[in-house]
């Protein structure tokens, strides 16, 4: 039985990518099983692009093994990418040309003729609501639009793997929910998604989630998995002195993260007495300060998962 076979449409084995002395993506092994929406997170340059570009066949590895629909990469990226659609935050369709003609040009790249392509085309049109649009260029289409445009395109040909770079970064929110609705009816037919994203709301909806910090797996679950399995304490502080009590917690080995929220403090320590520890340590600076323990939410998962190195790999490079 291969990984196509067993549910798995891309499985990526001490996946390694080295650009001269930086090592982007560093030994990953990564799963993701058919019709899953598979969020992809990390922080900025941790190799989430990287993996995406070698994953569509688009850059070779520099070790490691890939196969994705049950072909091994980069050997059969030719055969891979007729039945994948990848799409970007940067939009890749042409500005000149009408949303129509745009889509045409797509059927036709993707070897679609006549009659199918005609079908095909006002599918998309009516599916992501750009009929009324067909005749108006791209380029002063609204970002919303654009997004439906680009998704439009990227499925004219029915891919069965759908790989998303950070597809909803320029977008409103109501935009992006209907993009994610979009996305599942598409996990609903049968379609597998690899999404990257930096919104903890849509982190939220994914099957399953990995997240990368410095080219590594960091942690892979589903969100509610990864929640119920986060080491340590969440706590919220109430008191007056937020500001001082703040840049006392930021400078504690033990506390992971600390954030104000309104006007309270929500504090990720990786202790797991951490409501007695903390109560301690927030007394001795305000007296009147309450602790309490609060439910994990996705954010505390991402903060604990890539806190070990600090700051991003940007800032670190
Ligand atoms: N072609 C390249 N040549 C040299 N370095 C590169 C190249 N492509 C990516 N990198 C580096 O590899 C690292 C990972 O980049 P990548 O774009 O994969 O991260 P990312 O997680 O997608 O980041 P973001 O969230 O900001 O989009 C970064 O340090 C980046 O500068």
């Amino acid at each position: 039985m291969n990984a196509h076979d067993n549910g798995a449409v891309i499985t990526a084995r001490g996946l390694t990518k080295r650009f001269g002395d930086l090592v982007a993506v560093d030994g990953l092994d990564l799963d993701v099983r058919r019709a899953e929406v598979h969020g992809f997170l990390g922080p900025n340059g941790s190799g989430k692009s990287t993996t995406i570009r070698m994953l569509c066949g688009l850059l070779a590895p520099s070790a490691g093994d890939i196969r994705v629909l049950g072909h091994p990469l980069p050997r059969d990226a030719e055969t891979v990418k007729r039945s994948i659609g990848y799409m970007t935050q940067k939009f890749s369709l042409y500005d000149d040309l009408s949303v129509h003609e745009n889509l045409e040009f797509l059927a036709a790249v993707h070897g679609l003729r006549g009659a199918q392509a005609r079908r095909r085309l006002d599918a998309m049109l009516e599916r992501y609501r750009l009929g009324d649009l067909r005749r108006q260029l791209a380029g002063t289409m609204s970002g919303g639009q654009k997004q439906r445009l680009a998704l439009a395109g990227a499925v004219m040909h029915e891919p069965e793997l759908l790989l998303l770079d950070e597809p909803t970064s320029a977008v409103d929110p109501q935009s992006r929910r209907d993009f994610w609705d979009a996305l599942f009816d598409l996990a609903e037919a049968g379609t597998t998604l690899l999404v990257s994203t930096h919104y903890m709301d849509e982190a939220e909806r994914c099957h399953r989630l990995a997240i990368l910090d410095h080219g590594r797996l960091v942690a892979d679950g589903s969100p509610q998995e990864l929640m119920a399995n986060l080491p340590g304490s969440t706590l919220q502080v109430q008191c007056a002195e937020t500001r001082r009590v703040q840049r006392a917690l930021a400078a504690e080995t033990h506390v992971l993260g600390v954030a104000q929220i309104g006007s309270s403090l929500r504090v990720l320590t990786d202790r797991r007495d951490g409501i007695d520890w903390l109560r301690e340590r927030v007394r001795a600076i305000d007296a009147s300060a309450l602790v309490e323990t609060v439910a994990a939410n996705l954010e505390d998962v991402f903060v604990a998962a890539t806190r070990a190195h600090g700051q991003s790999t940007e800032d670190a490079t």
